[in-house]
């Protein structure tokens, strides 16, 4: 079954095009990853499919939810971790997780907070203050936020960023056994390597149009790259991690 689908899905901004004609289906337990370079249409794609702006033509379904219609239904029913978004810096991590565990009902939070904190290797910093921690703490504590309720289909945009090498592979990991347990990932990410690395089905966008689909396990790296280039142009050396 589709967790995403969406029909000639787009939006406008004035004389801007974000968006035009998305249609895409993204199964269920897949890793999909939406590549495209900056200003493509891949962070707008995330806001009409959680809900956060109304396409301005075509239609999406997200976990048997239409975004449009029933956008609290959608949003009881994903994660998300947007770009750039970090804790309150007066809040520790264990408070802003315990608020979002509070927002969203859930049952035995500590607990969550707990399994999740080990699982991103935070739990030396839960009673921090935000403001004290590094961008690669702050990134996993709103990873664990996005995931704290268990959701069946999680969104983030670029995944990796502000992460070393050695928390990167760590994320890797708890992002393949996430979709392994039948659960859909959607991300965004300018970064060939980071698609290529992992996930099931890519999408490639350039000014806001869907150009081309693939597996990239089918595929090396370096031919995800070329194939990559050939639909969008650009340098090697760019988009790379
Ligand atoms: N609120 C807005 N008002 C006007 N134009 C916008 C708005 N949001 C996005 N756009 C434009 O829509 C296009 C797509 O933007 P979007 O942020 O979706 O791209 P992106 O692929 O996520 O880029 P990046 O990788 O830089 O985050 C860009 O040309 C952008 O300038």
């Amino acid at each position: 079954m589709a967790a995403i689908e969406t029909t000639e899905l787009s939006r406008r901004f004035g004389e801007v095009t974000a968006l035009s004609g998305l249609s895409l289906s993204v199964d269920e337990g897949a890793l999909f990853g939406l590549l495209g370079p900056n200003g493509s249409g891949k962070t707008t794609t995330i806001e009409l499919l959680t809900g956060q702006r109304r396409p301005t033509g075509g239609s999406a379904t997200v976990v048997g939810h239409d975004p449009v219609a029933e956008p609290m239904a959608v949003k009881r029913a994903i994660g998300i971790l947007p770009e750039r978004e970090d804790p309150p810096s007066f809040l520790t991590p264990r408070e802003y997780l315990t608020f979002v565990g509070e927002v969203r009902s859930l049952d035995d939070v500590a607990g969550r907070i707990g399994t999740w904190a080990d699982r991103l290797e935070f739990s030396g910093v839960l009673d921090a203050l935000a403001t004290g921690l590094s961008e690669g703490e702050r990134q996993r504590v709103m990873l664990a936020g996005a995931f704290l309720h268990d959701p069946a289909l999680v969104f983030i945009d670029e995944p990796l960023v502000n992460l070393d090498p050695i928390m990167q592979e760590q994320v890797k990991s708890v992002l393949a056994d996430y979709c392994g347990r039948g659960n859909t990932l959607f991300l965004s990410t300018h970064y060939v390597d980071v698609a290529a690395e992992l996930c099931t089905h890519v999408g490639i966008v350039e000014d806001g149009e869907l150009v081309a689909e693939c597996d990239p396990r089918e595929m090396s790296e370096d031919e995800l790259l070329s194939y990559f280039i050939a639909e969008v142009g650009g340098d090697a050396a760019e988009v790379r991690a």
